[in-house]
């Protein structure tokens, strides 16, 4: 179990805090690099899964790091148990301690024979799920499967909030070379009846499949959106058997599916040691089979799969998750970096960050201990980016010349999936990946700004300083083989992992999510209160200014 003691009790977290005082000033990239020819062979790690098309270069060299930081980091994970706390994730011992729940997404991508073995009620039941998610998406996929004039589904449309959104729209996304074309996939998760009211304008009620994905099916959002496809669907298909043919859904919640007017039958299960924010791996990837092929479903599974042999079983030292997630630390705790930037340079990939926004800031944005003490170090960083190179042309100003330090990973494939004009392309794009991490690194100093400058440079001091870079700006690069499902179920679980490792260091609970429920709570308090002014009860006058604002100017 992780030791859930406050971090700073580590004797190996004080003594990177000494570490940081005396040696900040003196970790300075350009000359780490200058005193080390072999520094990139040392700190830089690659995986390889059995499948050739799945490995990743993992180079974490251009760190504000030396062999004595890097050693007292691990000696930090050893300290606050990160092994064993891995071991009992994957034995399934009740690791989320303040809802007494495995926490088992690694049992999801478990193959039958040579995986780990997972004791906990429920785990045997995950191959009869994919068995039945095969099925289905193979007749809907065949054309097989028909709606309720006897046409075949041509749109899927996936409503659920949150984990039962993210995962299958940034997967869907990043495998759409894969995807079958004349099947539209579509994504409905904001209870902003835009958002539904775009999405049904783009449907025919004869060949449309609502997916309802909800782990709890209590959330409000998915079930307002889903009465309200329902009651469109019926709008012009009449007869209630006809839900039958046309409504799915996927949940650990039989009896609020059957409530809703879905069979069993039309229904895939999962189970409560499954997070929200770590099921697209179970039932909640339904959208993901049938867009791209349940085989190539299978395929993530095994990448992700191939991840978690390597976390369980490589040395620390080795550990890709372990690694990344001790450099972060290093930044977060040591340096007072706020942020993490994630900066993908595959098209495919844009909707990475926006995923593990979810992922990191949900599981690791807490305050206190797994045994109730208030931290009083920083724990989860705020996870943002997007793809290069939009990136570049918005933010990246900021990372390179403002006053915060913000770590950085840069993500590129070595193989494109689209050689368009002879490859040309890409090779701007990883020109442009291989530079921004140099340039943030490196810098540019004033002496080099007046050289190229000239003789403007002594009739414009403030000009030569606007174009100084002063460099020394920490990047992980990972370069993996190509976009693959395999080498994304590598690159999913390898995050993953790396927030399990940080939140055990914490000492916190990175599998619940209390933080989202006060929020909650008071809207449907709110919500009841709309109908008039005398009963907005109970509120600041911030809160009822603004309600009472709202109740006059409606029309
Ligand atoms: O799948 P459900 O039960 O509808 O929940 C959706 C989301 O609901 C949110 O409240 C949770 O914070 C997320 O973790 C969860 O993924």
């Amino acid at each position: 179990m992780s030791t859930g003691k406050p971090a700073t009790q580590y004797q190996a977290w004080k003594k990177l805090q000494q570490l940081h005082s005396s040696k900040s000033s003196k970790l300075v990239l350009k000359e780490l690099f200058a005193n080390d020819p072999k520094r990139f062979s040392t700190f830089s790690e690659e995986f390889k899964a059995s499948s050739p098309d799945v490995t990743l270069l993992l180079d974490y060299s251009k760190n504000l790091i030396d062999d004595e930081v890097l050693s007292t980091l691990f000696d930090l994970a050893r300290e606050a148990s990160v092994e064993s706390f891995r071991d009992d994730m994957f034995a399934g011992k009740h690791i989320n301690t303040s809802e007494d729940r495995a926490v088992l997404h690694v049992a999801l991508r478990n193959p039958p024979t040579n995986g780990f073995k997972i004791d906990e009620e429920g785990v045997d039941e995950v191959e009869g799920v994919l068995k039945h998610i095969k099925e289905f998406s193979d007749s809907v996929r065949s054309g097989e499967w028909k709606g309720y004039t006897g046409k075949s589904i041509d749109t899927i449309v996936n409503i659920g909030i949150g984990g039962s959104d993210l995962g299958p729209v940034m997967v869907c996304e990043a495998l759409k070379h894969y995807s079958k074309r004349d099947l539209k996939t579509h994504f409905v998760s904001n209870i902003d009846g835009t958002d539904l009211a775009e999405v049904l304008k783009l449907c025919n009620t004869e060949t449309t499949l609502f997916i309802i994905a909800s782990k709890t099916f209590t959330t409000q959002e998915t079930i307002t959106n889903a009465e309200s496809a329902k009651a469109w669907f019926l709008e012009q298909a009449k007869e209630q058997s006809h839900v039958a043919k046309h409504f799915v859904a996927l949940s650990t919640n039989a009896k609020a599916v059957t409530g809703f007017g879905i069979s069993e039958s039309n229904m895939f299960a999962f189970w409560d040691w499954v997070g929200g924010r770590y099921s697209l791996w179970s039932a909640i990837g339904l959208s993901i089979a049938l867009s791209i092929g349940f085989e190539n479903f299978q395929e993530l599974l095994k990448g992700a799969h191939e991840m978690d042999k390597h976390f369980k079983s490589t040395p620390l030292e080795q550990n890709l998750p372990v690694i990344l997630a001790l450099v972060g630390i290093w930044y977060n705790d040591f340096y007072g970096a706020q942020t993490q930037a994630l900066l993908p340079y595959d098209q495919y990939l844009k909707k990475f960050a926006d995923y593990f926004q979810q992922g990191d800031m949900e599981s690791n944005g807490k305050s206190v201990t797994k045994d109730g003490s208030r931290v009083d170090y920083e724990t989860g960083p705020i996870i943002w980016g997007q793809s290069g190179t939009n990136g570049q042309h918005a933010f990246y100003q900021l990372i390179h010349q403002g006053t915060k330090l913000i770590p950085a990973d840069f993500l590129a494939p070595v193989e494109t999936l689209n050689p368009i004009s002879g490859g040309k392309h890409h090779e701007i794009l990883l020109s442009n990946f291989f530079a921004q991490p140099e340039a943030l690194a490196f810098g540019k100093t004033e002496e080099e700004v007046r050289k190229e400058l000239g003789a403007e440079a002594s009739k414009n001091a403030a000009l030569v300083k606007s174009k100084i870079f002063e460099g020394n700006k920490p990047t992980n690069s990972i370069l993996f083989q190509k976009l693959t499902p395999g080498t994304l179920g590598a690159l999913v679980a390898l995050y993953e992992h790396k927030i399990h490792v940080q939140g055990a260091i914490w000492g916190i609970n990175s599998y619940d999510q209390m933080g989202v429920e006060l929020g909650k709570v008071l809207a449907k308090n709110i919500l009841k209160q709309l109908g008039s002014e005398s009963e907005v009860q109970g509120h600041d006058s911030s809160t009822t200014g603004l309600i009472h604002y709202y109740q006059k100017n409606r029309k």
